[in-house]
This record gives structure tokens, C-alpha cells and sequence, in this order.
């Protein structure tokens, strides 16, 4: 049974949990497809493809207009470009999920330490964050490539176990994919699995988090039943 009232910090995957970068992530690769010569794509392709960092959605892209698989030079011709688009246009039509300012900032007050765990490279991380206010909620920002594996393998969440010196079972995270649910079981850490994000077009509740969440909002009520233990252990 999850015990949500061990949880003492809290880990957040970034892309389809915080914001909806979708349209700006297709934006960039639809232009470098275009750079290329190469037929485009949808943003609901592009929805599909996002989870497991920038490279991986070059490749899918790019494996989708020529209609095989792609050459590591082919791939590596196309990155830089990729890389280029998406730097100059990191929020024109991403935006921030309901709800999830007030959530982190109310968070934030009660004390959780935050984190960001993302498999968007780290170079793109930190600019968005900033550009929607909310990196100083976060003490704690691992991208993609911050270390030498990214979700679902455990690497970054065992990371956080040990920086922030805490027990499996007082770290909590929260992502709308499955790589995210993965990492989470692998490190042995509690999970909330969000309906509304990117997770290849899957029912997110397939992958066996601890609670599905339909709404950035509905994490409060699962979270404060920590709050209110924390609060009977200090009478
Ligand atoms: O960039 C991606 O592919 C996914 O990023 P995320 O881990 O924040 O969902
Ligand atoms: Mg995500």
C-alpha cells in the first residue's frame, strides 16, 4: 500500500506534466524537416513521439518522412538543426498546465524541497523554466543529459535519493509518461501518473502508478495527507 505521508520531497518530469511544449518541440521539427527537404509532420505525430529526449524525437521524425530507418550521419546532420529551431523558439506556443504556478508555489510554502527530473536536454530546461517563472521553485535540475542515463532507467531519481539524503519511500514523482512510472518503480520511489500529457497516445494508468491524476491540481489532496501526519507527529 503507498504510504503518502512519508513523502518528504517531490520530483517533476517537465514536458506534458508542467507545460505543454508540444507545439513549439513539433514547431522546430517540422522546420528542420524543411531544412532537409523532407515531407512534414503533424503536432499529433510530434505528441506521439516526445518521452524520451530530443534525439529520440529526431529520430522518430526523421524515420517517419523517409519511411525507414535513419543513419546515424543522417541523424547527426539533423540534431544541430533541430537544436537551432528549437532554442529560438523555446515558449512561442508552449504553455503552462492549469493550475500548476499556484500548486508549485503552495508547495513550495509548506516547505518540499522540488525537482526537476526531464529528459529534455538541460540547455532548454533552465531557459523554460525561467521564461514561465517558475525555476526558483526548484532546488534541484537534472535534464536529459545531466547524467549518463535518463528515465525510465532509475539513474536520476536514485540521484536525488542521494543527494537529498532521503529514503525510497520520501520521494515522490510526478510525470504523464510511462518512462516516468518506470524510473519511479526502478528506484523504488512512490508515483502519480497525469492523464493529460504525452505517453505515446497510452493510458498512463497501464503502467501501474501508485495514483492517476486527472488534473495538476488533484496532487494537493495526496501530498497534504504527509502534511497532516508530519503535523500529528509534532503535537
Ligand atoms: O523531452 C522529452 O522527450 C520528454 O521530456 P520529459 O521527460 O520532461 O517529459
Ligand atoms: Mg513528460
Amino acid at each position: 500500500m503507498t504510504c503518502w505521508k512519508n513523502i518528504k520531497a517531490i520530483a517533476f518530469d517537465l514536458d506534458g506534466t508542467l507545460i505543454d511544449s508540444v507545439p513549439d518541440l513539433a514547431a522546430a521539427t517540422r522546420a528542420t524537416l524543411s531544412d532537409l527537404d523532407l515531407p512534414g509532420c503533424t503536432e499529433e505525430q510530434v505528441r506521439s513521439w516526445v518521452g524520451n529526449g530530443a534525439q529520440v524525437l529526431m529520430s522518430r521524425a526523421l524515420t517517419h518522412a523517409l519511411a525507414r530507418e535513419v543513419l546515424q550521419d543522417e541523424l547527426d546532420n539533423a540534431m544541430p538543426k533541430f537544436m537551432h529551431h528549437y532554442q529560438d523558439n523555446l515558449q512561442q506556443h508552449s504553455q503552462l498546465y492549469p493550475c500548476v504556478k499556484d500548486i508549485l508555489a503552495q508547495l513550495t510554502s509548506l516547505g518540499f524541497p522540488l525537482a526537476i527530473v526531464t529528459n529534455k536536454p538541460y540547455r532548454f530546461t533552465i531557459p523554460l523554466l525561467e521564461a514561465f517563472g517558475i525555476s526558483h521553485h526548484f532546488s534541484h535540475i537534472l535534464g536529459g543529459d545531466s547524467l549518463a542515463r535518463m528515465k525510465p532507467d532509475p539513474m536520476p531519481l536514485t540521484h536525488l535519493l542521494s543527494h537529498w539524503q532521503l529514503m525510497p519511500d520520501e520521494l515522490l514523482m510526478v510525470g504523464d509518461s510511462k518512462n516516468d512510472i518506470l524510473a519511479a518503480k526502478a528506484a523504488g520511489i512512490t508515483s502519480i501518473g497525469l492523464t493529460y500529457g504525452y505517453n505515446y497516445g497510452e493510458d498512463i494508468g497501464l503502467s501501474d502508478p501508485d495514483a492517476v491524476c486527472e488534473q495538476f491540481s488533484e496532487i494537493m489532496a495526496l501530498v497534504s495527507s504527509s502534511l497532516k501526519a508530519t503535523e500529528q507527529e509534532n503535537v
